[in-house]
């Protein structure tokens, strides 16, 4: 298929994004104008030089700058820009629901109030429901490089807003901190009612996405790419139906693998793992949700099925409740069959 076909496909498919971090779809041209405004100057002199540091080796080496570019985010306004733009992004690209993470602890460690940053990403997730028609559920990660204990303190901050956040994750630097750091945490974050997910597998081997399932009792895998080196992990997750949320390009900006062929989405699919799609980092990574598609099914040589298949796992893994998932999972049916 030619490819300006495959992209005019991919974009008229709706869409669930289930795997993004707002401080990770943080333009540079938006970092520099909150920069400006709050007088905090850049280490770099271009928003050129900063897309020209863009370039990684590993997990760590993006999160490094990943938390520097966060540390411009001062007001509610700013937390408001930050998730509006993605979300007028997102809703060019024909994404109808979207459940993202924030990272509190990035912020109130170095004292932005809890309450700042969330009633800045909420009022734009409320904007986007009345003005853009894109259905939301709100995702706070703890940081696995810090403590159980400052986990938890971020748990209590949590409790006065625990009408808008729906769920708990994990995430930031992997190796050597695995999930089992944070099993009391998650039993209490479970508790209050948050549904589970965690960040395992990307860097960290399968034993880790063993944990995030025993010990932390997660409801979805996010990443999880490294389940295909363990045959009974592959059934635990088919049989249980828990869901991957894959990020190809950011494995491949990150080199979790080294080329997109190499991405293990399909035969994740054959084996009838629900596995989906998502961008993960967008801003860092170059590439929002139709990019993702487009460069997985190109390099993968992907089926117009195959693909299909994908958007309907996004929506079967997502929140929503039944009656909307089918919904939604009809309308990428009748899409597919008006092609
Ligand atoms: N890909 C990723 N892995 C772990 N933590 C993250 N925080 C933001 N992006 C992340
Ligand atoms: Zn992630």
């Amino acid at each position: 298929m030619e490819s300006s076909q495959l992209k005019t496909i991919i974009q008229g498919i709706p869409k669930a994004e289930l795997h993004l971090h707002l401080e990770g779809s943080f333009e540079p041209e938006l970092m520099f104008e909150i920069a400006k405004r709050n007088n905090i100057v850049l280490p770099y002199d271009s928003i050129e030089s900063v897309k020209a540091a863009y370039k990684f080796n590993n997990l760590q080496e993006f999160l490094d700058i990943y938390y520097a570019g966060a540390q411009v985010l001062l007001y509610e306004q700013d937390f408001f820009d930050l998730t509006w733009a993605y979300l007028t992004k997102v809703h060019s690209e024909n994404v109808v629901h979207v459940e993202v993470f924030f990272d509190p602890q990035t912020h109130t460690e170095r004292g932005v109030a809890f309450d700042i940053v969330i009633n800045g990403i909420h009022r734009a997730l409320e904007k986007a429901k009345t003005d853009l028609n894109i259905s939301y559920k709100l995702i706070m990660s703890y940081l696995r490089h810090l403590s159980e204990e400052a986990a938890f303190e971020t748990l209590k901050a949590s409790l006065p807003f625990k009408d808008i956040i729906d769920g708990i994750g994990l995430d930031s630097s992997e190796m050597g901190n695995p999930p089992s750091k944070f099993k009391e945490v998650f039993k209490a974050s479970a508790k209050q009612g948050y549904k589970l997910v965690a960040h395992a597998g990307e860097e960290g081997p399968a034993d880790y996405i063993w944990e995030a399932l025993d010990i932390l009792k997660v409801v979805r895998i996010d990443h999880g790419n490294r389940c295909l080196t363990d045959g009974a992990l592959v059934k635990r997750l088919v049989d249980e139906k828990i869901a991957l949320t894959l990020c190809p390009t950011s494995n491949v900006a990150l080199k979790v693998i080294q080329k997109m062929n190499e991405h293990p989405v399909a035969k994740m699919l054959e084996k009838g793992i629900i596995a989906t799609i998502h961008s993960d980092d967008p801003a860092y990574f170059g590439g929002y949700m139709n990019e993702n598609y487009y460069q997985t099914a190109k390099a993968l040589n992907l089926s117009l099925g195959q693909i299909q298949q994908l958007a309907i796992n996004a929506f079967e893994a997502s929140w929503m409740s039944t009656a909307e998932k089918e919904n939604r999972i009809k309308e990428v049916k009748d899409y597919f069959n008006s092609i």
